[in-house]
């Protein structure tokens, strides 16, 4: 049996030409491994892929080639194994306005065939925090009332993986504490997590294994630490405590700018330098520091960066 949660190979999504737009290859032959109790990361900027990846392991959409394998089922295989493996809490707030979140928990166990003696519906709903409107009609559900019972719908056969889509997008405060304690909950109790999400601090925080896709091509696969450590980039600052008579000093290999607010920062990259070394440099400049801090690189710089890379190789290679 896989010890992988999911495990895809030469996944490839041409979308077919319509009127007048050409056809479309969403996913260029992707291979991803996604191993069994993570909360993964699938980043990447819009349109490069994400959507289409998730709504073909939700089994929504038709791949055009390619092997997708969840918890040990293969979806050509054993579709039907396949797609009780996972759950998925889509973008879209789709909901039938006719049934209340309990009528459309119901229909949905229905749907997966769990016998009513077995379902849960009364205790995913306090989950997610629905109980007090269990009976309303969905018509009459905020925004974020909805996204709590795609949640709950998304756990009504208690998958072995749950997939997220930005589901964070636009909602509170509490909405977000909500999602997020409950992801750990059942993360903790041996869930495996997939989140797609623009908020990088979020994946950073979140997340112990992350891919970015880019242009239907994954770029990169890795622990988050070790995409942090990718960066060799740091950035020294120090706030003086007069601003510096003769400018800036000039260090070879640092690059020093001031910031609004008179703090002085220095980046520099760890390879060629240290903080010591730029420490004595501005010392030596006559400058009395009040205060010293290091910024480390996050994932948004890492982001920027391959993304960056990518899209200038495919530039240079069209060329
Ligand atoms: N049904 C469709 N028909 C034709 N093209 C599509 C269809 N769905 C998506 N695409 C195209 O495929 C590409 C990938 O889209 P996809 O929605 O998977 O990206 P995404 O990474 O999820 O982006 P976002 O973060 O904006 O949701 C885009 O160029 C998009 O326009």
């Amino acid at each position: 049996m896989s010890r992988n949660a999911i495990e895809i190979t030469g996944l490839t999504k041409t979308y077919a030409a319509q009127g007048n737009s050409p056809a479309k290859e969403a996913l260029k032959g992707i291979d991803l491994t996604i191993p069994r109790g993570a909360i993964f990361g699938l980043l990447g900027p819009n349109g490069a892929g994400k959507s289409t990846l998730i709504n073909i392991l939700a089994g929504l959409v038709n791949k055009t080639a390619g092997q997708v394998s969840i918890w040990g089922f293969d979806q050509d295989v054993n579709p039907r194994q396949s797609r009780a493996a996972i759950g998925v809490m889509p973008q879209e707030l789709n909901l039938d306005p006719f049934f209340s979140p309990r009528g459309a928990m119901e229909v949905q166990a229905g749907l997966y065939g769990i016998p009513r003696s077995q379902r849960r519906t009364d205790e995913i709903l306090a989950m997610v925090g629905l109980s007090d409107k269990a009976d309303a009609y969905a018509r009459s559900l905020s925004g974020g009332m909805r996204r709590r019972l795609l949640l709950g719908k998304a756990l009504v056969h208690h998958p072995h993986v749950l997939v997220l889509d930005e589901p964070t997008a636009g909602v509170d405060i509490e909405l977000r504490q909500m999602l997020w304690r409950n992801v750990r909950k059942l993360n903790d109790d041996g869930m495996t997590i997939i989140l797609t999400t623009h908020y990088l601090e979020e994946a950073q925080e979140m997340c112990d294994e992350i891919a970015i896709v880019n242009h239907g091509e994954k770029i990169v696969q890795d622990s988050t630490a070790n995409l942090l450590a990718r960066l060799d980039a740091k950035t020294l600052v120090i706030t003086p405590e007069s601003a510096p008579l003769n400018g800036l000093p000039t260090i070879p290999g640092v690059t020093a700018t001031q910031r609004p607010g008179g703090a002085l920062a220095f980046a520099y990259s760890r390879a060629e330098t240290s903080p010591g070394a730029i420490l004595d440099r501005v010392r030596d400049a006559g400058i009395t520091l009040r205060d010293v801090a290091t910024e480390e690189p996050d994932l948004e710089d890492v982001f920027l960066a391959l993304t960056h890379a990518q899209t200038q190789n495919l530039a240079k290679s069209d060329r």
